[in-house]
Order: structure tokens, then C-alpha cells, then sequence
């Protein structure tokens, strides 16, 4: 499969060029970044410190699309709906991790999924999808008196808050509890907040460091406490699901899917 990595000098586009190029029957065909990006005119193996790929890192996305079978995009949420318009143009596959997207947003990936075969996941990982099948049948089990709190902890650089992987955690725990996460989510608590909502889902984002991300989920109760952690130590977890997404999506039919489709889950 053709693949193209947008955001190619990012940390995970760099990660995800490498993925690419050990990946079997995956070569990367195009890497792309933002105009005046330092990055320009770089080969893209060199990029992501491996032997030179022959692939140029470009700013000009429509001839590397019109090429390519797929594109990998972690970038922004700007970036992210620029590039939706272009694979639904080029009629190929666009794997989305980026973070932080707004309902407008969200609304313009699911009209480019008319044409497109888009996967987004917050969190493109093994680990945390399978996280988030047990974080649902817990929340279904334990009900209303087990108070549920999420906390996560990404590095000094991430700009989005709470984290994507998250909010998908939070999203499991309020299906599993058969509620809409917006109508139960606090993400801020600071002053005289009172005493909890019953049924609230809270959120805590730390930042600091080099942590590639950690999240745990608590289930607190009369007398007792479960938490379900997860910790990524690799940014390579991202990259190779993120590869597996595109493959899995290629023969697929135009719509939105997540991690859950790909992996079976
Ligand atoms: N779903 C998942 O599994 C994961 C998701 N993420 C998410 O991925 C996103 C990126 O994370 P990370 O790699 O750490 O961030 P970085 O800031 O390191 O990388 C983003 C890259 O995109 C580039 N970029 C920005 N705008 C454009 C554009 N218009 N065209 C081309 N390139 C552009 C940036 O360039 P410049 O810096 O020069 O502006 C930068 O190189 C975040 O939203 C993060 O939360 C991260 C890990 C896993
Ligand atoms: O920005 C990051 O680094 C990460 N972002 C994703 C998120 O917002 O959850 C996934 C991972 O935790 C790393």
C-alpha cells in the first residue's frame, strides 16, 4: 500500500515514517509538511533517522495524493481537516490520530466519510482499545454509586486537554453506564465547586516532561477503589496501529470507522 505520512517532522510523524518503512507491503510514497517547515526538501528516511528513502518532504500535498493509496495524519486539527478534503478528493484512505478536534471539526471529517474511508481514534494503540472494552463493562457493572474519574499524563509539548485517549476512555465509561458523555463530563474543577454531581465523569490532565502518555481510569465507591491504567513507554504502539488502519481500511467501503472496527473489537 502507497502510503503518505502528513506532519512528517512531528514526533509521530517521524515515528510513523519508520513504521511505514518496516511495515510489509507499505512503502511510503510522499511526506508532507506545513509551508516553511525547516523540514522541506529533506529525504524523509534522513527525517526519521534511518537510510535515505528517496522521498522528499514537500509542502505541495495534491500531486502526493493523486499517487498514493493512503495518507497518516497527526498534525493539527486545521491540518487535519484540510487534508480530510484532499483524500476524499483522491478517493483514499486517511487514518486520523489527531487530537483535539471540535464538533465543526468532527462534522467535516463525517462529510469527507462520504467519500472516504477515514479511521479515527484517539489513542491507536492495542492497549488502550482493549482498556476501553473493560472500562465499558465496568461502568455497566458497578453503577451510579462508584464515582468515576479519568486522570492523564503527556509531556510538557501536548497542546490539547484532556487527551484524546481520554475523552475515548470517558466515552466508554458513560456507554457502559447507558449516559451522553457531554452531559456528564467535568473537566475543570477549581475554587468552591461544591460536592460531586452523582453520575459525574471527572477528568485531571497533568503535562510535564517526556511522558508519551499515561492514563487510569478510577472507579471509586463506599469503602472500595478499582483503577485500570494504562502506560505507553513507545510512541512506535501509535505508529504501528495507525499502519494496521490503513491496511485494514484500504478494501473497506467509504465511511467512518475507529480502532474498534479495525482490531475486531
Ligand atoms: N491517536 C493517537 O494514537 C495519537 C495521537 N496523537 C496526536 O497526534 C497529534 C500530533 O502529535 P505530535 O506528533 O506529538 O505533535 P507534533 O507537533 O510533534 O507534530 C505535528 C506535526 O504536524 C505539522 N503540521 C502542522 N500543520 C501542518 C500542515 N498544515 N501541513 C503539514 N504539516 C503540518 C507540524 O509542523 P510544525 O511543528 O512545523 O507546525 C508538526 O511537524 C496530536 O494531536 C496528538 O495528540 C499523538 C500520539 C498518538
Ligand atoms: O499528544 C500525544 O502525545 C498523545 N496524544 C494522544 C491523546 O491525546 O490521547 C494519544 C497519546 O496519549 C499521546
Amino acid at each position: 500500500m502507497r502510503l503518505v505520512v502528513v506532519g512528517a517532522d512531528g514526533r509521530m510523524g517521524r515515528m510513523l515514517i519508520r513504521a511505514v518503512a518496516e511495515s510489509e507491503g507499505c512503502t511510503l510514497s510522499g511526506a508532507i509538511e506545513r509551508e516553511g517547515s525547516p523540514a522541506l526538501g529533506q529525504d524523509a528516511g534522513t527525517l526519521a533517522g534511518l537510510q535515505p528513502l528517496g522521498v522528499p518532504v514537500t509542502d505541495d500535498p495534491l500531486p502526493v495524493f493523486a499517487a498514493a493509496e493512503g495518507v497518516l495524519d497527526f498534525t493539527t486539527p486545521a491540518a487535519t481537516t484540510f487534508f480530510a478534503e484532499l483524500a476524499a478528493q483522491a478517493r483514499i484512505v486517511h487514518v486520523v490520530g489527531t487530537t483535539g478536534l471540535a464538533e465543526a471539526d468532527l462534522r467535516k471529517l463525517a462529510a469527507a466519510a462520504h467519500h472516504a474511508r477515514i479511521v479515527r481514534s484517539g489513542n491507536m494503540s492495542l492497549g488502550v482499545n482493549v482498556l476501553a472494552g473493560l472500562v465499558r463493562r465496568v461502568a455497566a457493572a458497578l453503577g451510579e454509586e462508584f464515582d468515576i474519574e479519568i486522570v492523564e499524563m503527556h509531556h510538557r509539548m501536548k497542546v490539547d486537554a484532556p487527551s484524546g485517549t481520554a475523552l475515548l476512555l470517558g466515552e466508554a465509561a458513560a456507554e457502559g453506564r447507558g449516559v451522553s458523555l457531554p452531559e456528564v463530563r467535568v473537566s475543570t474543577r477549581d475554587g468552591h465547586t461544591g460536592a460531586r454531581r452523582p453520575g459525574d465523569i471527572g477528568f485531571a490532565a497533568l503535562r510535564g516532561g517526556t511522558v508519551v502518555g499515561d492514563h487510569s481510569v478510577t472507579f471509586a465507591g463506599p469503602g472500595e477503589r478499582i483503577t485500570l491504567s494504562h502506560h505507553a513507554e513507545d510512541r512506535g504502539i501509535f505508529a504501528r496501529g495507525a499502519v494496521r488502519a490503513a491496511q485494514w481500511a484500504f478494501p473497506q467501503a467509504p465511511g467512518l470507522y475507529g480502532m474498534t472496527d479495525v482490531l475486531g473489537l
